[in-house]
């Protein structure tokens, strides 16, 4: 039996729109974040995706995604799991700055390690292997039982978060996952198979 596992990346945030580094400080959606989250779920629904369970982060802007698409499927009360394993990235001493500040102060080329880098933590930060060690025993532990079930599982979460998620889910590598951006409210579909690798994978952009 092998299930189905729906990756998507939080609308925008007034954080992302003000271009500052988020991590985990808890801020709210846009107007326009939440429209890509109804964009998004209106692709699932197209598709006749229902969802067994979902999990998100602590973090709101990742919940309020997570319901949105639940209410745009008619599933509002599904069960939903909140865990912090899932928040985004801590961005230490970089949270709340600018970032092109930040590049003007570093250097571009200083920033983009920091941000999309595997193994450099920002200052006081985690690092995305640091984000993945928490991510992936959670996915292992508590998401991918219900995939292996043959569930289908909504995950509503972080950009980076979601990339070590998915560093781990396909395999790549540190150097590979660099390339790796995540559009926000696009929803990624994951087919597993029994053996728990990835059967087939579609980005609903
Ligand atoms: O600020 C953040 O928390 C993240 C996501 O918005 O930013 P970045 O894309 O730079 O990792």
């Amino acid at each position: 039996m092998s299930g189905t596992l729906v990756l998507v990346r939080h609308g925008q945030s007034e954080w992302n729109l003000k271009n500052l580094f988020t991590g985990w400080r808890d801020v709210d959606l846009t107007d326009q974040g939440r429209e890509e989250a109804r964009a998004g779920a209106e692709k699932l629904k197209a598709r006749g995706v229902t969802f067994d369970i979902a999990f998100t982060s602590a973090l709101q802007r990742a919940q309020k995604t997570c319901q949105i698409i639940l209410d745009v499927l008619g599933q509002s009360g599904l069960e939903t799991i909140r865990n912090q394993a899932l928040n985004e990235r801590d961005y230490g001493d970089l949270s709340g700055l600018n970032k092109d500040d930040a590049r003007a102060k570093w250097g571009e080329e200083q920033v983009h390690i920091w941000r999309r880098s595997y193994d450099v933590q920002p200052p006081g930060g985690e690092s995305l292997k640091d984000t993945g060690a928490r991510v992936w025993p959670y996915y292992m532990h508590d998401m991918q039982p219900h995939v292996l079930r043959g569930g289908t599982v909504l995950v509503a979460a972080h950009g980076n978060s979601l990339r070590a998620l998915i560093m781990a889910l396909e395999g790549k590598s540190g150097e590979e996952i660099v390339k790796l951006e995540l559009a926000t409210g696009v929803p990624i579909v994951y087919r597993l198979n029994a053996d728990s690798t990835v059967k087939s994978k579609d980005v609903l952009d």
